[in-house]
Formats: structure tokens, sequence, C-alpha cells
């Protein structure tokens, strides 16, 4: 329905680039209303223009805030012109018609950019310009709405074609794009006070991204939101759901980033399978997965093995002990560039040598429970499931070999466990008694996992001969067994439960090993 434009509504914030135009619309005998800094521009251009004041017959007052909000602009804007009983409304009020609104907002975005001050910011929240567009867009029945700079010379050539007239279509077209404005404007503004009010409560009941994460809503609802700098990589997003405070003291250091959290979660519950009361114990872990964990009579010399496991890896990694940082630890621990430090307590002179690293964070842990349940995102839902928290000891382990593990064996094969459980799978460990000396991390085979973990042992110098190997999962074949047996392994932890144990149990019988069954497997996906 091809319908003509007699009269405008133009306010815009950067005036450039209208004036063809105005040009147009005047040469068409359109009548033009208009808000201060625009109504001068047009008159400078020679347009003949009514101020919107004169319409509304109210000044813009509250320093701006208030210009085009008022019945007779936006009436003029929404009545509906097949309506009878709009058309007779509008007369009796005296409420002219606007058949076209013309609107740049308020630069919210490029103030906030800039790094204005709030106070700058919150003034270049626009709210009648976002008005205007969004009533024009809605009844683009019989208005046409221009949201955009970057639409003046297309509505120009389309005007010019149409003799001042638009179709519904074209309407439709330009409220589309109206409302896409007008949806970014306020998501930049969403985004401004969710930066803003960082480590403060909020809801995912605020997110933009609503159709994503109604699913997670009972799972997060209600959490403390914090934003993250990013997510996993700088170009996503990412927030955190939970209460930081209420698990740790950050003493020193830089904000947590999304990967920092996820590695110090894995770091939290590895070492929940060392007992504080028991020998000192340190782990370091990158990406998940411990790159080297030991117990040793002092934190130093627990963190110096920890360290020889994989040096290579150690550089960045998260690490995390069971006892108070002293300071000879603390003179180790300064050797090493890495990211986080989890500790139940810092002594003070070791506090001071650790902070001499500017973004070195430091947390230290308070002892509170963590949840029960596990929960991740999946396809449109979530998973939940209990934490692994079965913890096996020589009490469950059955021997099903000629041989029986030696004491020593046993200590080193409950260590080798706890770290096991704690590795992606498919993981091969490999352990002394109180030392990691490597592990196969997130293989598809069990047979690579053992043939990564037997090839980083050795390139950092461990010799195999009398260490243990503990599996996540039963073996298939007998081959790993063999392998192990080759380079000296001396015991063997699995959970058992292959139709094919007794292939495995044959090899290590052969091969002079001895291998306990758990029953327990520990898969980690
Ligand atoms: N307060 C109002 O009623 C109002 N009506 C229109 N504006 C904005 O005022 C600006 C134009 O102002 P001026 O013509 O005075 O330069 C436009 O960016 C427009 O989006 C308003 N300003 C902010 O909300």
């Amino acid at each position: 329905m091809s319908q003509p434009i007699r009269s405008a509504l133009v306010s815009v914030y950067y005036k450039d680039r209208l004036e063809p135009l105005i040009a147009l619309l005047q040469e068409h005998g359109v009548t033009m209303y208009s808000t201060g800094g625009t109504q001068q521009f047009i008159e400078e251009q020679g347009a003949p223009v009514t101020a919107v004041e004169s319409l509304t017959g109210f000044p813009a007052v509250f320093g701006g805030r208030v210009k085009t909000l008022h019945p007779k602009v936006f009436g003029g804007i929404l009545h509906r012109r097949h309506e009878a009983a709009d058309l007779r409304e509008a007369e009796q009020h005296q409420i002219p018609p606007i058949d076209l609104v013309i609107v740049d907002l308020y630069p919210f975005e490029e103030t906030v950019a800039s790094g204005a001050p709030e106070a700058d910011v919150i003034e270049k929240i626009d709210i009648g310009g976002i008005s205007l567009l969004r009533a024009a867009a809605k009844n683009f029945r019989d208005v046409l709405v221009v949201s955009s700079r970057d639409q003046y010379a297309a509505v120009t050539a389309l005007l010019q074609a149409k003799g001042c007239a638009t179709d519904l279509e074209d309407r439709r077209h330009y409220a589309a794009a109206a409302f896409e404005a007008t949806s970014h404007y306020d998501t930049q503004i969403h985004r401004y006070f969710a930066e803003s009010i960082k480590n403060e409560v909020g809801t995912i009941k605020n997110s933009t991204n609503q159709e994503n994460t109604n699913n997670q809503q009972s799972t997060i609802n209600n959490q403390p939101a914090t934003s993250l700098r990013y997510g996993e990589n700088p170009h996503q997003a990412g927030t955190f759901y939970g209460d930081l405070n209420a698990l740790f003291d950050q003493l020193h250091g830089k904000q947590l980033s999304y990967n920092n959290l996820v590695d110090v979660d894995a770091a939290v519950l590895l070492m929940q399978e060392f007992d504080a009361a028991g020998p000192a114990a340190c782990a370091i872990l990158k990406h998940t997965n411990a790159c080297g964990v030991a117990q040793a009579d002092t934190l130093q010399q627990a963190y110096l093995n920890a360290f020889s496991c994989d040096p290579v890896s150690a550089f960045g990694g998260v690490i995390i002990v069971n006892k108070p940082v002293d300071a000879a630890t603390a003179e180790e621990l300064n050797k090493l560039f890495f990211e986080v430090l989890i500790a139940p307590e810092f002594a003070p002179d070791a506090l001071l040598v650790l902070q001499s690293k500017k973004n070195r964070i430091l947390l230290r842990q308070k002892p509170v429970q963590l949840p029960t349940k596990q929960i991740k995102t999946l396809l449109n839902g979530v998973i939940e499931q209990d934490f692994d928290r079965v913890v096996e000891g020589a009490a469950n382990f059955r021997t099903v070999t000629e041989s029986a593990p030696t004491a020593e064996e046993i200590a080193a094969l409950e260590f080798a466990l706890k770290v096991c459980k704690h590795t992606k799978s498919n993981t091969i460990v490999l352990a002394r008694a109180g030392q990691l000396l490597a592990s196969g991390v997130g293989q598809t085979s069990r047979v690579d996992a053992l043939r990564q973990a037997i090839e980083k042992a050795r390139s950092f110098g461990f010799d195999l001969q009398g260490a243990v190997m503990a599996s996540d999962a039963f073996f298939p074949f007998p081959d790993c067994v063999e392998i192990a047996g080759e380079v000296g392994i001396r015991a063997v932890v699995q959970p058992g439960g292959s139709i094919k144990d007794q292939d495995s149990i044959n090899a290590c019988n052969r091969l002079g090993m001895a291998m306990v069954l758990t029953g327990v497997r520990h898969f980690k996906h």
C-alpha cells in the first residue's frame, strides 16, 4: 500500500549526511518537526521546520532528558490511520500525524569506548530517541522509520523513486532494521551495566541470551555472577556463577580467568585426595591434568618432586598444596612462572616472596565443603552426576596374580590411583610411592596413554624399573601389561571387568608382575 509522507520528525545526534534527505523532504513540502540541535541544523539548510516544543506546547526539560516524550509526538506516530476511533481521538486532541521518523541515537557505545566517567555514559543513554524508533517501527503500517545514518542515502533514493511515498514492504523492512538497532543499543547498555556490577549478585534471568540459557536456569539461577575477561578464548564471552569468596581469599594477583577457574577446580578436587593431616603434598596442573604430583616430609621437597616430574609443563601451571606455604617452599616456587597457587595458608615471609610477581594469583583456600553434584551443559540441557568420591586403598585391592605387591608397591599403587582418578581418560599413570613419574592423558587408546607416559618419564630422566602403573579403566587386551613389563613396571592397579582380564593377569604372571583389581572404574571425560 503506497503511502505518501506528509510530515516527519527528525531528531539526530550526528547531523552529517542528512542534507540530501532534508532537501528532498523540503522539495515535497513535507512538514518537519525537530528537536533543538537538529532544528537549528535544518534551519541552516534553509528548510522550514517546526520546533517539537511548538507541537507539544512543552519545553525540553531536565537538560534534554525529556524533549519528545509527549502524547502529541507519540500519538502522532502511533495512531492507526485505518481506525476511525484513533482518527477521531487524534482530531479531538489535536494530534497531527507523523509519517516519517528519523533518529540517530545518542552515541552510547562510543562514549563507553572513550572511557568516559559513568555520569557521562549515563547521560548518553537515549530514552526519547529509542522510544521514537520503537513507536515508529511498531506502527510500520503507517509510518516509515529511519534508524541509522547509514540508511539516509538509500531512503533518499527510495523516496526520490517513489515520489516521497513508500510501500508497506519498504516500511516493514525499515521497521525490522529499527528493532535491530534498538536491540543492539540495549544490549550494549546491558553489557555496560553487567561489567560495572562485576562481583555483585546477578542471575541468568538478566542475560540477553535467554534462548540458549533457559534450560540452565535451575542450575545457575541465584548464583552470584562474575563477568570474566573472556571465556576459554578471547572471542568467547565468559561469566562465572558461584561464590569464590566463600572458597578462597585472594591474597594477590589479577582476576582469575575462565581457564584459571577450570584448572583451580581440577586442582582442588585432586588435592582432596591428600589428607591435610598427612604428609606434605603438592600438585601442578595444566589444562586440568596433573603434570606433577608428589608427597614428601616437607612441602619444599613435595614441590621439588612434583616439579621434577615435568618441569616443561609446569611453566604457567596451577599449583596446589595441602600445607601452609613456608619461606623455603616460597623461594623454590618463586623460580617458576606459574598462574595460580592455592594453599591453606601462607606464612608472612612466604607471602612477601611470592608477591614479587604482579600477576601471580595467590589463593588461600578455606575449609569448606564443595557441592556434591557435578553439572555440565550438554546439547540443549544439562547433565548432572555425583562427584567421583570413591577412594580406594589397600583394603579394596584384590590381588589376582601369583605374586602380591610389596608394601612399598601398595603405597605407590594407592598414590597412582589418586592421580589417575583426576586425569582425563584414557589415562595411564606411572608412579613410585609419593611421586608421579608420568601420565598419559586423554588418549583415545590405553596403549597410546601408556606409550605417552613411558616416553615422558624417560624424557625427564626417570628410570621406570620398580615403578607401578594405574589405569582408569580395565585392560581389554594384555598389550599394556606386556609393554609395562618390558620397561620394568612391577605392579599394576586397574578396576578389572574385561572379559579378557585373565589375559592381562597371565601376562603379569609371565613377567613376574603383581596386579590388583579395585572393581571401580574412574573414567573422566
Ligand atoms: N529526551 C528525549 O525526549 C529525546 N528525544 C530525542 N532524543 C535524542 O536527541 C538527539 C537529538 O537532539 P538535538 O536535536 O537536540 O541535537 C537524538 O539523538 C535523539 O535520539 C532525546 N534524548 C534522549 O533521550
